[in-house]
């Protein structure tokens, strides 16, 4: 269905282009996208059908959005995709298995201390009114940063002290992912790639220039503690962290692993894993809220696998099926990365029998094909139902990419989610603030983000008190 062709240049006028709507001068189709952009998207699918060609400002863009389709676009050799990743070794993420579900006890910590903060101060029937965004979010940098460093820069123990360089990486992580999510759909750039939007190109090199420094100084030290003889520094909690990894990688081959080299993987690893899994956590929590029956459902289900005196494992959430699907169907109707750049600058392909024309972006709408009515029945309800005995209705989701650039950390993703959330359900009773359902609109950006910060009101389960309180 793609098929390389001879290298046609942008002003042969014997294209077979997909089917198109209408464009304006200088803003192509840019007026169509007042919606978050892989929902509109979508509804072009839904009137042209799965191929279509559109053009965001100058550039020419193919969208792909049926299921055959994308798998062979990612699959196929398409220009730019396959030397796309940088990751030439399997990284072994089996290691860091379980840093998402030490680091749910500090953010379950955090929700006790509002608690009984609320106590005194604010509070509804004994529940606290609490954000869940910002918790999430800070939870999911300190798993990856220990991940990639063995270090957390944001939630941390009453002992460890607020240090200078926690407050700068912190500054410049939230400058990156808010830059993030002000991407221009003329500038619309691979999913990892160091973002550099047109409107934002005056903020980006402060930010880049703070990471970049942070992340040397990491490697600085890795490198100095390494070479000193202390054999073990570059693992944590009995962990190899990812830069001690790429740092062996480095001895063997040099030319292939310059510094330069390390610190994109780096960048690559701490934006493709953190609000990934936060947004994931939100999106679920905020179903379930509107959805008690299926919440209550998911706490049976925990409770009765395990009980009332331990806390929810990583190790458990195989055992846990109605949380996977609780996940699987979460990540259907909010895939991370709605909208996946197949090839960013073609030489010349066609799909489906159309021309991509050459310098097009190709583009696959994951959103679209996870929402399409032909494949999925009531698409737009939260069913977790469906994937019941992975039966998945025979629609096909495909949250974590395809082919040689597909998420590294797929399992890993799946079990974080699981033990995240299933912590949260194990250890609290969760409710929605007031009468009204939460609000499910989503904000345009590079990744599938709420639009309105999730608040629900909380009260601590007997069991985190046990556990956390020592009590
Ligand atoms: C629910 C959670 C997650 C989802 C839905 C997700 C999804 C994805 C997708 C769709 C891609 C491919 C993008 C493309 O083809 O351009 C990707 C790539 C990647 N992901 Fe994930 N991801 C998740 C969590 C994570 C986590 C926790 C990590 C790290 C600890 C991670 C690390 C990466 C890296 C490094 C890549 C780039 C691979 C490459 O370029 O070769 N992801 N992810």
């Amino acid at each position: 269905m793609v098929k390389k062709q001879r290298e046609k240049r942008r002003t042969d006028v014997s294209y077979n282009l997909p089917p198109s709507l209408p464009s304006l001068p200088v803003l192509g189709h840019i007026h169509l996208f007042a919606k978050p952009l892989h929902q509109t998207l979508a509804d072009i699918a839904g009137r042209l059908g799965p191929v279509v060609f559109l053009r965001f400002g100058s550039r020419p863009v193919v969208v792909v959005s049926s299921p055959e389709l994308a798998e062979v676009c990612l699959n196929t050799h398409v220009s730019g995709r396959t030397g796309g990743s940088l990751l030439s070794f399997p990284v072994d993420l089996a290691a860091a298995a379980g840093v998402h579900e030490e680091e749910s006890l500090l953010l379950l910590r955090g929700f006790l201390r509002e608690t009984d903060a609320a106590e005194a101060e604010w509070s509804v029937g004994g529940a606290a009114k609490v954000e869940l965004k910002s918790r999430l979010f800070a939870m999911a940098v300190d798993a990856v940063t220990r991940i990639v460093a063995g270090k957390r820069y944001y939630i941390y123990e009453e002992e460890e002290e607020e240090e200078e360089g926690r407050r700068r990486f912190r500054e410049a992580v939230e400058g990156l992912f808010g830059l993030r999510k002000s991407y221009s759909v003329g500038g619309l750039l691979p999913f990892l790639r160091w973002v550099d939007a047109v409107e934002v190109g005056q903020r980006l090199p402060r930010f880049k220039g703070a990471v970049d420094g942070l992340l040397q100084e990491l490697i600085d030290e890795h490198r100095r503690r390494r070479g000193g003889g202390d054999g073990e520094f570059g693992e944590s909690h009995g962990r190899k962290t990812l830069i001690s990894m790429l740092l062996s990688q480095q001895t063997a081959h040099p030319d292939s692993y310059s510094d330069t080299v390390i610190k994109e993987i780096l960048v690559g690893f701490i934006t493709a894993g953190t609000d990934t899994i936060s947004n994931t956590v939100e999106w679920a929590m905020s179903h379930l809220l509107n959805n008690p029956e299926k919440l209550k459902k998911a706490k049976v289900e925990v409770e009765e696998l395990v009980g009332r005196h331990r806390l929810l494992r990583t190790s458990d959430v195989r055992d846990l099926p109605y949380l996977r699907c609780i996940v699987a169907e979460t990540l259907r109707l909010h895939p991370a990365a709605p909208l996946i750049v197949a090839d960013e600058s073609s030489n010349g392909c066609s799909v489906d029998g159309y021309d991509v024309p050459w310098g097009s972006m190709l583009l696959v709408n994951v959103y679209g094909i996870h929402r399409n009515p032909e494949h999925w029945a009531w698409q737009d309800r939260f069913v977790p139902e469906r994937f019941q005995d992975s039966r998945a209705e025979g629609g096909v989701v495909l949250p974590f990419g395809l082919g040689r650039r597909r998420c590294p950390a797929e399992g890993l993703a799946g079990q974080a989610v699981g033990v995240v959330l299933g912590l949260m359900i194990q250890c609290l009773e969760w409710e929605r603030v007031g009468r009204e359902e939460v609000d499910m609109r989503e904000e345009a950006g590079m990744t599938l983000a709420k639009a309105t910060p999730l608040e629900a009101l909380c009260i601590p389960r007997p069991i985190l008190y046990q556990v956390l309180n020592g009590i």
